[in-house]
């Protein structure tokens, strides 16, 4: 089976939406990741939209609140039939096991399968000096980014969202089976635009990612299409 390509729909209207996943032969073929801009604005019926087409989604709405706000939050999404689903680590292990939870309780109550539960660690934006002179973290970025993960895993995380330069790191670390999904992948024409803590596709892969998450080089792309499967080339075949 392939490894997911996730492509990050943010967009910030539904046509284009429209437009983007209409120029795809075979939609079904897609893992499409549903995040703020577009699920603020769509709702829950751009969930469904996705599901008609027989894409795998990700809702990455990053969750990140008191136990209990994330887990009835949890509940609520663990209803609507998605396949990965976000929150963020720095609320804590309570509130990693409170989504865990919510998760399982939302899809039981409407017969769903449970989405994997990713734990954002530290964002593909942060850099090393963010980190220690805005965020005031104790630990460097690897060690950080492995205590956040450690942590996650043992409150009931299915995986992380990490950069590709930590996943030698956890590979080290943590379960073959537990999830590595990378954000921040560039090929070397295209800009990093907001992005620190960027690798490529081959090197997200060699590395040992589960899944990789490309936005603006295939949703910006004049081709949208020849640059997903310029990446998709990278990434499965190696
Ligand atoms: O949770 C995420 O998906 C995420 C975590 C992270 O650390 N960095 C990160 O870029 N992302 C998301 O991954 C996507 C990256 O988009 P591009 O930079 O356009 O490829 C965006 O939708 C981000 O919200």
């Amino acid at each position: 089976m392939e490894k997911p390509l996730m492509i990050a729909l943010d967009f910030d209207n539904l046509s284009s939406v429209t437009d983007f996943l209409d120029a795809f032969p075979d939609p079904s073929q897609l893992t499409v990741k549903v995040g703020m801009e577009l699920f603020y604005q769509a709702g829950p019926a751009i969930i469904a939209d996705m599901k008609k087409r027989g894409c795998q989604i990700f809702l990455d709405l990053k969750l990140f609140d008191i136990p209990n706000t994330v887990k009835q939050a949890m509940v609520q999404i663990g209803q609507l039939g998605v396949n990965y689903v976000t929150v963020h680590s720095l609320g804590g292990s309570a509130m990693l096991s409170a989504a865990k939870a919510g998760l399982a309780e939302g899809s039981a109550a409407s017969n769903q399968p449970v989405p994997a539960l990713l734990a954002v660690t530290e964002l593909t934006s942060i850099s090393d000096d963010v980190l220690k002179n805005e965020q005031h973290a104790a630990l460097p970025m690897q060690e950080q980014v492995l205590a956040l993960a450690t942590m996650a895993n043992q409150a009931g995380c299915d995986g992380v969202i990490c950069s590709a330069l930590e996943l030698k790191t956890l590979r080290q670390h943590l379960q073959p089976d537990f999830l590595c999904v990378v954000p921040g992948i560039r090929m070397k024409a295209d800009q990093s635009g907001d992005q620190v803590r960027v690798a490529s596709p081959d090197q997200a892969a060699k590395d040992g990612a589960s899944a990789i998450v490309v936005g603006r080089p295939i949703t910006k792309a004049a081709d949208p299409v020849a640059a997903w499967h310029r990446y998709q080339a990278t990434w499965q075949n190696n």
